[in-house]
């Protein structure tokens, strides 16, 4: 599989659009929510996830979004910044609208949910007036995460934030993301997807949310090699599809494939799986790593944070995860 290039020129190494919300994890786990009474407070978003990963992981991140005007809204700015990130990109929301809530159910280690309260949620308010053109333009990597398109005026502002991108030579990475409280229907979820697919260099997703992206395609038989041919057909480079524990493939544009594995994880909770795995993955192709060591790092990333009881708190660092690498072995 050829090797990504990406802008060496730029201020910026990775800067993602989307949601910024609370992840409010059950501390009482192996049981249903109903019996839990606590939960820690983390901040939360696929997107701010990934972009914690990146931060962890030694690049320049920054995130263009919406937050809420309370609370919540400068508890997940503290962190950000904290944390490293650029949040000049970030606009707090005047209209009374809220943060999204992520309540994590964990069942038990293969049996998690997530309750997602995203009514009047203040990322999707973010305009495409607000998309920082500049933040775009000075980043190697823009990530779109999928659930952004779900409503106006946010749907119109990451559509212009790809415009940004394949004006000034930023890679796009499209994480699928779907959440299917934040869309009404499946019909439009494909249409959306579609439009942001076309114009992505990497496209991440379980088989499950390709599905969606390709209702209209006539992938009946839901085959990785027809999603992969699909979007080569489009601008996609590398193609990846998870496949939780039973790992991730990726397909090259020059017909190459490559099967991930997974390693060992004493899992706490399968949520964070997708997130880490997406940010150890792309810090890997803008090391120059090939596909295959990439899918390995972003691996041993996964199974760090669901063997952690939080997503973002638990993003490691390059030492984690190489040393999570050398004290197991892949099975
Ligand atoms: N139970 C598990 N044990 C070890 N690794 C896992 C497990 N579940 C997922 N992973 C790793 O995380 C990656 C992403 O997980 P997956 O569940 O497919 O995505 P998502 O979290 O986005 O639904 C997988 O490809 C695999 O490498
Ligand atoms: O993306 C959300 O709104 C929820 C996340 O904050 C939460 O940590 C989670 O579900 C991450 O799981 P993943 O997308 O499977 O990595």
């Amino acid at each position: 599989m050829e090797h990504v290039s990406f802008a060496a020129d730029k201020a910026f190494d990775f800067v993602a659009i989307g949601r910024l919300c609370i992840d409010l994890n059950a501390n009482e786990i192996n049981r249903p929510m109903e019996e839990t009474m606590t939960f820690t407070k983390y901040v939360g978003g696929s997107p701010a996830n990934i972009s914690i990963g990146m931060s962890r992981l030694g690049m320049k991140a920054a995130f263009i979004g919406k937050v809420a005007n309370d609370q919540m809204g400068r508890f997940i700015l503290q962190y950000l910044q904290t944390n490293g990130i650029e949040t000049s990109g970030i606009t707090t929301d005047r209209t009374g609208a809220v943060t999204g809530l992520a309540f994590t159910e964990i069942k038990s280690p293969e049996d998690c949910s997530i309750l997602m309260y995203r009514d009047n949620a203040a990322d999707l308010l973010l305009a495409p007036g607000e998309v920082d053109e500049s933040l775009i333009a000075g980043s190697k990597v823009l990530l779109v995460s999928g659930t952004a398109l779900a409503k106006s005026p946010s749907r119109e502002a990451v559509l212009l934030a790809l415009n940004y991108a394949r004006k000034h030579g930023t890679k796009v990475v499209f994480d699928i993301d779907y959440r299917p409280y934040s869309w009404a229907t499946p019909e439009e979820t494909a249409i959306y997807y579609h439009l942001a697919a076309e114009k992505s260099d990497i496209i991440i997703g379980t088989r499950e949310e390709f599905d969606m992206l390709e209702r209209f395609d006539g992938n009946t038989t839901r085959s990785d090699e027809f999603t992969a041919a699909q979007w080569f057909g489009c601008h996609a480079e590398i193609v990846v599809i998870k496949h939780g524990k039973d790992g991730s493939i990726a397909y090259g544009k020059d017909g190459s494939a490559h099967r991930g594995s997974i390693f060992p994880a004493k899992v706490i909770k399968t949520f964070g799986a997708g997130d880490s795995y997406a940010a150890g993955f792309i810090y890997g192709l803008m090391q120059g790593w090939s596909a295959s060591r990439s899918m390995e790092f972003g691996s041993a990333s996964a199974s760090i944070v669901i063997s952690s009881h939080s997503c973002s708190d638990a993003m490691p660092t390059v030492k984690q995860v190489e040393d999570y690498m050398l004290a197991s072995k892949q099975v």
